[in-house]
């Protein structure tokens, strides 16, 4: 098993002093007027991937699909529920961050694969690839913000999947870039997957899903609809967007 994630929920508080500000915070502590609310984002979440598994989560905007991500890839801790790991994580959410925009594009990537913990002689040995995989060949003494946000993500994409981890998390990544790089990713990926590695992939387009997730899981409002093979809980699932 690689991946097992055992009845995870994860709580965001609301108006706390992180998103009121100290001041606010300790003028309505002095009022008796300081309330925190809870709110849960993902709530009672549990699968396992097995080694080559590519599972799509699905599910409408707000259904916890970026938040548990972020706790499978270590970034925030499941409030409850326990997420069993094992190998390394390449994941690639919030396009563009996690780089310095006065950095160069190379030094950037070189960077980011120090954060993923490779050795800058791997990096030095995949670094031609990655880049005329990203198309930037010409960019790459540029520094990072005077590319378009296309390139950006082209060049975080490119990173993440010819890293050669064991695990790669992609966040609606896939549909960025223009249509010929959309179409050479996916078959990026499709390579990735047939190489054994385990990756996780939120998408709203479902036939995206179809073409190349063998398992599924569908998450609505923080709840756990179904997890299950792709075609069944996929049929299931555009039943209920048609149903809406
Ligand atoms: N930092 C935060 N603090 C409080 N609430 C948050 C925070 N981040 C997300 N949320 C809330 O948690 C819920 C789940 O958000 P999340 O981003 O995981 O959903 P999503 O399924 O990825 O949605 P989308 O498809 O719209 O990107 C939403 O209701 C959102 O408002």
């Amino acid at each position: 098993m690689i991946i097992e994630a055992n009845d995870i929920s994860i709580r965001y508080i609301l108006g706390d002093f992180k998103d009121i500000g100290l001041k606010e915070y300790v003028m309505r502590k002095v009022k008796k007027n300081y309330h925190v609310r809870e709110f849960w984002a993902v709530d009672g979440v549990s699968f396992s991937l097995e080694k080559g598994d590519m599972v799509g989560i699905v599910g409408g905007n707000g259904a916890g699909k970026s938040t548990l991500l972020k706790a499978i890839s270590g970034i925030m801790v499941p409030t409850k529920g326990s997420m069993k790991i094992n190998g390394n994580i390449s994941a690639l959410l919030e396009l563009g961050s996690g780089f310095d925009g006065d950095l160069t594009v190379q030094e950037n990537t070189f960077l980011r694969g120090a954060m993923l913990g490779y050795t800058r002689e791997f990096m030095n040995e995949k670094y031609p690839e990655i880049i005329s995989f990203a198309e930037l060949d010409e960019f790459q003494d540029r520094p990072f913000k005077q590319l378009s946000s296309g390139m950006k993500s082209r060049l975080a994409f490119s990173i993440a999947s010819l890293v050669k981890p064991e695990i790669l998390i992609l966040d609606e990544v896939l549909s960025v870039g223009d249509g010929a790089f959309q179409k050479k990713s996916e078959e990026k990926m499709l390579e990735v997957i047939n190489g054994g590695v385990t990756t996780i992939l939120v998408s709203h387009s479902l036939d995206q899903i179809r073409r190349m997730c063998n398992k599924v899981l569908w998450l609505d409002k923080g709840k756990q609809i179904a997890f299950g093979e792709t075609e069944e809980i996929c049929d299931r699932y555009q039943e209920f967007l048609e149903k809406k």
